[in-house]
């Protein structure tokens, strides 16, 4: 079994991660591309952790520049195997009110342009997204909640939009009607990449407005949002302190497999595959590459 590695991926509002023993800025490369940052590597108690500010320190990065390839691609080379993204949200829903945590459990994918998978021609694969977002990575999230003391929400569907636009109301609406419980910009398509880099994947999604749809409330700024996570900024910290506290330290089996997800994937034929692609596969795919 593998040494657990604990990953977080810092949103807007997160950019580092107080209480990191042993903490120093590494730079990891990828041949996908260029990560947003530096990782941040440091332990809590015995756990490893390997920090990510997914719009780099000082947020310099738009959601729809980000390169998600590179972010996961350096992840999985620094030998993270569970990954927990803290992202901030609009709440589509009366009930989801600024502040809320919420551990989404599903994602509605309106991005498009983003590069969204390592395969491609010479190297197809295919991975399952029915369940985007580790069960047991979940548990572990909510039972650190309790455990703290933070209220948070069990589910819900995270619709990623390509913005950097914030939504007209009429889209809200929409995505209201699908079912959508909050909205927010980046986790597509970084869940599906850590799906094919085989990381365990969860979200934290902190609520910082309403959107553009409620009708006693004013539209979403930038202002709001800042304000917002600054005021529970505490309480994803805290989340992310006691769930690295408690974490087991060999990566406990994902029961619905996306440690594995790689297995029944790959498509192209070992004999019909792009060797230079192969090579640039080799820390998220390696394992069943070279099997053959
Ligand atoms: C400043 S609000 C818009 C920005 O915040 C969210 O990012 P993250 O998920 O990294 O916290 C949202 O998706 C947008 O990128
Ligand atoms: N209303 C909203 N829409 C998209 N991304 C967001 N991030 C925070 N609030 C958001």
């Amino acid at each position: 079994m593998a040494r657990a590695v604990l990953g977080i991926i810092g949103g807007s509002g997160l950019y580092d991660l107080p209480g990191l023993a042993d903490a120093e800025w590494r730079t990891v490369a990828s041949p996908f591309g260029t990560p947003s940052d530096q990782l941040r590597f440091g332990r809590i108690g015995e756990t490893p952790i390997v920090f990510l500010p997914r719009h780099g320190r000082g947020h310099r990065m738009s959601p729809s520049d980000i390169d998600y390839r590179a972010n996961i691609d350096a992840l999985k080379r620094a030998g993270v195997t569970d990954l927990v993204s803290v992202s901030a949200v609009g709440s589509l829903r009366e009930d989801l009110a600024p502040g809320s945590l919420v551990l989404v459990d599903q994602f509605i994918d309106r991005t498009v342009g983003r590069a969204s998978s390592f395969f491609g021609a010479g190297c197809v694969a295919h991975v399952s997204m029915a369940h985007p977002i580790a069960p047991r990575l979940a548990d572990r999230l909510a039972a650190a909640a309790e455990a703290e003391d933070i209220p948070v929400t069990r589910g819900g569907t995270y619709l990623v939009m390509e913005g950097p636009q914030f939504s007209s109301r009429a889209e809200s609406e929409l995505y209201r009607s699908w079912g959508a419980a909050v909205i927010g910009m980046t986790n597509m398509p970084e869940a599906k990449l850590a799906r094919e880099a085989e990381i365990a994947y969860a979200t934290v999604a902190m609520v910082t407005d309403y959107d553009c749809w409620h009708p006693d409330r004013d539209a979403v700024t930038v202002d709001q949002v800042v304000a917002v996570m600054g005021a529970n900024r505490g309480k994803a910290q805290r989340l992310i302190a006691r769930l690295a506290a408690d974490f087991p330290a060999e990566h406990e089996p994902c029961p619905i497999g996306s440690d594995r997800a790689l297995e029944h994937a790959v498509m192209t034929a070992p004999a019909a595959r792009d060797a230079a692609l192969v090579e640039k596969l080799e820390a998220v795919a390696g394992r069943v590459l070279r099997q053959g």
